[in-house]
């Protein structure tokens, strides 16, 4: 699952129900985020009534917008909330809190998403826990059933706070993917259900996106096949994005689990670029998405897909920062939408890491990477290439020989972001980071969105 430039199994069917109500309501939802706790504080009957939590941790955002949707069923219902990410939630403030609604996904092996990586640290494992005996809460899990761990992190969490001495208010509800039950069950324990409700009107929100183009970028690589892929929408305008930004594209033999895609290019760019790894299965079968963009579909044939917000992964709020960029293999795409970003906006103060096999083949937009540090648009370029000498070497031992760089651009305030396969590189880096930052560090970047991840 590593590496092959899609995330389906994480990222897919609950997205299904959910891409069409966020892509539409997202970002009016997303600027209505202050206005909408105050919208429900004025719909309460009484107005010293205190707010119901409602904590998100999130990844992709799945879990965030279902807040939002729930803290406004709320509202609609009287009842003041609050929405909060996890990571924003300190002990003091839970144990005072008397009823709380949790909504968690779960990533990497069962862990908790970067949402809520802090809490886990700072308030699950601290070495003394906060007893909770005011607080009544109930957990909606967001997972997949193919993982091994399905909804391990909100299983945790209802652990954890069974053990703090909370009480359950209602079930734990486990969402394998767009589990319409289950989403469903669980908007019904909030009051009456608003139109549209969680899921609805998603399947139409597909449009048919044109292939302009395809370029196989690594030949004779000895990984499988990278192609650089150009898309347009087949009719009509080209929906806004923003660097950071997925796409999801739907593949007829299973339609559950749309797959996602960083996207490689900015819409000033008049494209929707991709990079995607053609995966092949043992049977000599290709995957079904990275198949059909790679091999299936010819030059003029469309396919059906959608842009998907990735608010966790934007440059929002680090505009103004030095970027420290790390990544490898098709995680190149992510951090080369920033780069063109950062190019369009004139700001220059960006560290590129990125890791492949071999310079000889694998060096994925090479012209552009060297032109960006020819012009400045690259302060600093590491290039790491693992095979290219007797030892392996990849991206977080390159972060580890840099450390005096990295602390400076830290102390300059840079955000880091990272792109690629979670296991091994984005795994590995996070453990660089501590070792170089020390973890109180490391935690507050991640608390303040100053390390943004998109890994897979
Ligand atoms: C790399 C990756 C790892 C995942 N690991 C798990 C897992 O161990 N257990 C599970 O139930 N779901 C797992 N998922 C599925 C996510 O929890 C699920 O897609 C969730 O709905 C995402 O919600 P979010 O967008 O709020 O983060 C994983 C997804 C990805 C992409």
């Amino acid at each position: 699952m590593n590496d092959f430039g899609w995330r389906a199994l994480g990222a897919g069917s609950t997205l299904a129900a959910y891409a069409a109500l966020c892509a539409s309501i997202y970002l009016r939802e997303h600027r209505r985020k202050a206005a909408a706790a105050r919208d429900s504080a004025t719909l309460s009957g009484s107005s010293d009534e205190p707010p119901v939590l409602v904590l998100f941790a999130s990844q992709t955002g799945q879990a965030e917008a279902i807040a939002w949707q729930t803290a406004r069923q709320l509202g609609a219902a009287g009842i003041p909330a609050r929405v909060m990410e996890l990571n924003a939630l300190d002990a003091p403030t839970l144990a005072a809190t008397r009823r709380a609604l949790f909504i968690a996904s779960t990533y990497g092996e069962g862990d908790a998403p970067d949402g809520a990586s802090v809490f886990v640290e700072r308030t699950m494992m601290a070495s003394s826990p906060p007893a909770l005996p005011s607080l009544s809460y109930s957990v909606l899990a967001l997972g997949d059933r193919q993982y091994a761990n399905f909804c391990g992190f909100g299983r945790a969490l209802d652990e954890w706070l069974q053990a703090a001495g909370a009480r359950r208010e209602f079930d734990r509800i486990e969402v394998d993917n767009s589990d319409p039950a289950a989403l469903a069950t669980w908007q019904a324990q909030w009051g009456e259900v608003p139109e549209p409700g969680i899921g609805d009107a998603a399947a139409d929100s597909f449009a048919q996106w044109r292939l302009v183009a395809r370029e196989r970028l690594n030949p004779g690589s000895a990984g499988g096949p990278v192609f650089h892929l150009g898309l347009v929408p087949q009719s009509g305008p080209m929906p806004p994005w923003a660097s950071g930004d997925l796409a999801q594209v739907a593949v007829a033999s299973d339609p559950t689990r749309p797959r996602d895609y960083s996207i490689a290019s900015v819409h000033a760019d008049g494209e929707l670029q991709l990079l995607v790894r053609q995966e092949q299965h043992p049977d000599g079968t290709l995957g079904a998405a990275s198949g059909l963009l790679t091999s299936t579909l010819s030059i003029g044939d469309t396919v059906a897909l959608r842009v998907r917000p990735h608010q966790g992964f934007r440059l929002e709020g680090n505009e103004t920062r030095p970027l420290i960029l790390v990544g490898n293999g098709t995680g190149i795409a992510g951090l080369r939408a920033h780069l063109r970003a950062r190019a369009v906006a004139g700001r220059h103060d960006n560290w590129l890491v990125f890791g492949e096999r071999q310079a000889a083949h694998d060096f994925l937009y090479r012209e552009e990477i060297e032109a960006w540090q020819a012009d400045g648009v690259l302060k600093r370029l590491d290039m790491v290439f693992s095979r290219d000498q007797a030892e392996r070497f990849y991206v977080q031992h390159r972060l580890l020989q840099s450390a005096d760089a990295l602390l400076h651009w830290l102390d300059d305030g840079a955000a880091i972001y990272v792109c690629g396969s979670l296991q091994g590189m984005a795994s590995g880096v996070g453990a660089a980071l501590r070792q170089v930052a020390g973890d109180t560090l490391v935690s507050e970047l991640t608390a303040s969105g100053r390390y943004r991840r998109d890994v897979y």
